[in-house]
């Protein structure tokens, strides 16, 4: 653990640490600035003290981890039944960024029973080994099971980098994981970046998005992060250089106490994060005429329809539609927004759109500098003018 440590014969007691401390962890105290136990380790204090006064002291009796011990970037598959979820591919693609940068190889692990062709799939995509777990016990998600695998892989591998997709078991499965070696986790990352010492930077919106955080885990091995579906470039397939690697484990370890009742197949949900067209509405869209006009309009356009998060609290829409920090990230190849102010907490969740067009009556919304085409005027007029333009033309393509 480190602490920031005062030194009084610096410090001139000018107040700016304490104005500035976002968390109001500073306090004058008896004439001396004191830090209390509100202090989250920002450094906002450390880095703005114009008489640098203010030092980060780590504690010496923690012994340093030996980081030329962990090597290699671990990737974990999510799949239902071998067929993988296309959040493994985006992390493929981002570890194989991270791995130039330290030299080393992107490697994968895979649980469950009679996937060895998926498995297979993987090397397709540039991926050095393909660890394979697989056991009738193994054919369905169970966190505990799926835990001592997980460490097993890590064990035996040492990989200093550990992503996992931020889905339902991702989210399970990535903490308990990162819990049984002791070292972090960063949930949601947006961007990652590696440093040449393999000290991952991990950035993601905090404080209601109204920062962005780098997250550094510089003492502990495995630096665990978990990705959202769409915020990172899925990789590109290229010439096989690897295997699959067939892997045991102490049979007692795969004995679970979570039992499948059954299984019921849910019809398949189209959700937004896979929609290639999307015409998204917000507070802006007030009378039901209006969105009845704008849903219309999506209709002639084959998109889906989302919203920002006030049509969500105000029941108009259900939650799977808002997009944002709070709701799904989505990459379309188009996007329209209707009376959406573009606050960072929307866009966190559509900045990697293709194209951008935003309708707002405000010259000055904020969505219009992310828009590639930005459209000053009543939603309800600019729908209807739309479908009145499109009126005996042919339906409007992604491309
Ligand atoms: C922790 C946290 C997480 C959050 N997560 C999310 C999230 O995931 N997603 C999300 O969306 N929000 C999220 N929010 C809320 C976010 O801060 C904003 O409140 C929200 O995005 C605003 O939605 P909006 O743009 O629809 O509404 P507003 O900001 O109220 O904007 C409405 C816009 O409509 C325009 N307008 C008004 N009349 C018309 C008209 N007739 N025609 C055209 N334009 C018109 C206005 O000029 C205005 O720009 C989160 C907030 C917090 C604190």
């Amino acid at each position: 653990m480190s602490g920031l440590v005062i030194d009084p014969k610096k410090c001139t007691r000018c107040g700016l640490c304490i104005q500035q401390c976002p968390f109001n962890a500073m306090a004058m105290v008896e004439g001396q600035v004191q830090i209390n136990a509100a202090c989250k380790m920002c450094r906002m204090c450390l880095r703005n003290c114009p008489s640098q006064a203010i030092s980060e002291q780590t504690n010496a009796s923690e012994p340093q981890i030996d980081k030329s011990k962990w090597h290699d970037i671990l990737v974990y598959v999510e799949h239902s039944d071998g067929r993988i979820h296309p959040v493994t591919l985006e992390l493929i693609g981002k570890a194989q960024e991270l791995a130039q940068v330290i030299g080393q190889q992107v490697n994968c692990l895979m649980i469950g029973d009679q996937i060895e062709a998926a498995a297979d799939s993987l090397l397709d995509y540039g991926v050095a080994n393909v660890y394979l777990y697989e056991d009738p016990r193994l054919k369905y998600f169970r966190a505990d099971n799926y835990t001592e695998v997980f460490e097993d892989c890590i064990q035996r591998n040492h990989p200093t980098v550990v992503l996992v997709g931020a889905t339902v078991s991702g989210r399970s499965l990535a903490p308990r994981t990162a819990a049984r070696f002791r070292t972090g986790l960063t949930a949601d990352c947006t961007v990652l970046e590696m440093r040449e010492n393999t000290d991952l930077v991990q950035i993601r919106p905090a404080f209601g998005g109204n920062i962005m955080a780098q997250i550094l885990n510089t003492n502990h091995r495995p630096q665990f992060a978990t990705v959202r579906y769409k915020v990172m470039d899925a990789a590109q397939k290229q010439a096989r250089i690897g295997l699959v690697v067939s892997c045991s484990i102490d049979s007692a370890k795969l004995d679970s106490k979570i039992e499948w009742l059954k299984i019921e197949k849910k019809e398949q949900e189209v959700s937004i994060s896979d929609a290639e067209i999307l015409v998204a509405v917000g507070r802006g869209v007030k009378d039901e005429k209006t969105l009845a006009l704008i849903e219309t309009l999506a209709q002639r356009l084959h998109a889906q329809m989302a919203c920002s998060r006030p049509f969500v609290e105000s029941g108009r829409y259900d939650v799977k539609k808002q997009i944002g920090l709070s709701g799904r990230t989505v990459k379309p190849k188009l996007i329209l927004t209707f009376g959406i102010s573009g606050t960072i907490q929307f866009t966190a969740g559509m900045k990697g759109a293709e194209k951008i067009i935003a309708v707002n009556t405000d010259p000055q919304a904020p969505i219009f500098d992310l828009a590639h085409v930005a459209v000053v005027g009543d939603a309800g007029l600019i729908a209807e003018n739309m479908l009145k333009e499109m009126e005996g033309e042919a339906v409007c393509s992604a491309n």
